[in-house]
This record gives C-alpha cells, structure tokens and sequence, in this order.
C-alpha cells in the first residue's frame, strides 16, 4: 500500500554548508504519504539541518526540497506543515492558551473550530490541567508536549518533528506514539529525528546519517538484515559507528 502512494517529501541531491564547513552532502531521499520516516544518527551528524530545510525555514546551499509537489521553502506551505524544533519557541511569559492561540490565529483557525482543537491537542499531550499556567512555571517535559501540541494544532498533512519525546515519560511516550500512529494511518506524513532506538523501530522506515551523509534507509528490518543484526541500536553501530 505504501509503495503505491506518492511522496510527500522529495529531497534531492541537498547538500548544505554554513561558510566553509559542509554540514550535509547529496543527500536524497522520499518519504511517501502517510508514513513514518526516522532519521537516526549521532549528534552533530546533520538531522536538525536536513529538517530545517524540509520545513522550509532554511535552504539547501545546492539540490531541492519537495513538500507536496512544492518547491521549498515557500510560505505558503506552512499551513500544511507542523513542525517541532529541537529548543522549544514558546512564549515564557504567556499561558499555554494564550500561546495556543497565537499560534492558531498564525494558521487562521478561529472561533469554534479553534477552542476545539486546542482542548483535542491539550489532552493528547495530557497538559488539559494546565492550559491557563504561565509557560515559565512549566517544566522541561511539559514544555516539549506544549510545543508538539502547537505543531499538531492545525492538522498539518507533514508532520516533522526535532526529537519530539525528550523528556517525555514513557507512559506518555507511548501514548503520543500511538496518535503519531494513529496520525499516519489517517493520511498523516511524519518526519522525525531520534535517539531512542525503540522509537526507531516504530517508524516505517529510517535513515542513517552520519557526518553530513545518508548511509542507509530502510525498513527496521531491511536495516537489521542488511547489518546482520537483531536490534536497531546494532544496525545504528554499523552505520554510524563504523566505516567511511
Ligand atoms: N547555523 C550554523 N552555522 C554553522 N554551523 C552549523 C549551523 N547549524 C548547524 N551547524 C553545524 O552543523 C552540524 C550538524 O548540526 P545538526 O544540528 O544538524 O546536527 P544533529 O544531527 O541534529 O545533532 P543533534 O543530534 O545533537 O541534535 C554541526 O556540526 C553544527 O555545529
């Protein structure tokens, strides 16, 4: 079913350097509609780069992104977007409803149809109790599920989301996995960045990046089989451990 739906992200032949320093180098790959794709690798490897440039916030030193059939980035895919940075881009001073709401005003949904869906995403991240606390007097982990409810607020079709479960317990870690799931069996394309080698082996497919380069994608299995290994976090060690 997968293989017949076309990609929602095309990156073709992206390499990016910030003055001298290339940070990543040809990288090519398609995510197809309504999947989860991981991308895995150590830090400093190039992650955060490569889905800045997806979510058209930067642009490729050379090569093109593709959201949607759109050239990236432009602005008026946003709307189509949820995207989750690695630093949380909350406002200190304001309550999460008041952040919700900027953020909605941002991606015109109003009225009704916003007080919805700020209660639907506050509850999805389990924070219903603390809509109306100042965001400063959340914690790390709240903060990080305030910001993934901002990025699902609008139901965007392409979800890419910077390591959305840092500091997230794991009862709740399972949870959102479960709507991130649930999410991409409605439609829903999900393009995530991981350490957490269970999370990997959740994703339809991952790819392996290591100094700037895509070593490997794959299903968690191809990965594993292709290593000759039982786990994830052995296939990571083959590709991001060793070898050029
Ligand atoms: N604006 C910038 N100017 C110069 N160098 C940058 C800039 N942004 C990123 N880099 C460099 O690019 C490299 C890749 O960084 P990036 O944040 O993409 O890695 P990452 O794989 O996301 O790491 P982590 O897992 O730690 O988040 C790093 O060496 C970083 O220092």
């Amino acid at each position: 079913m997968e293989t017949l739906s076309p990609a929602s992200i095309q990156v073709q032949t992206v390499s990016k350097q910030f003055g001298e320093k290339v940070v990543l180098k040809d990288i090519t790959l398609s995510v197809p509609r309504a999947s989860i794709f991981g991308l895995l690798g150590p830090s400093g490897s190039g992650k955060t780069t490569l889905v800045r440039m997806i979510a058209g916030i930067d642009a490729p030193s050379s090569g093109d992104v593709h959201v949607l059939g759109q050239k990236m980035p432009q602005l008026a895919m946003l709307s189509q977007i949820g995207y989750m940075a690695q630093s949380d881009a909350l406002y200190a001073e304001l309550t999460a409803q008041e952040n919700l709401a900027f953020f909605a005003a941002l991606y015109g949904l109003k009225g009704a149809k916003c007080k919805q869906r700020i209660q639907e995403v506050m509850a999805l991240v389990d924070l219903s109790a603390h809509l109306k606390k100042q965001v400063s007097n959340y914690s790390g982990g709240m903060k990080r599920r305030l910001s993934l409810a901002i990025a699902l607020l609008h139901e965007p079709s392409i979800l890419i989301l910077d390591e959305p479960t840092v500091g997230i317990d794991p009862v709740l870690r399972k949870s959102i996995w479960q709507e991130l799931t649930n999410l991409s069996q409605q439609g829903t394309t999900i393009l995530l960045t991981t350490h957490v080698m269970d999370e990997a082996d959740k994703c339809h497919q991952l790819g392996m990046i290591r100094d700037g380069v895509l070593t490997a994608v794959g299903t968690p299995g191809e990965l594993k089989q292709a290593t000759s290994t039982s786990t994830i976090e052995e296939a990571f060690l083959v590709y991001g451990g060793a070898g050029a």
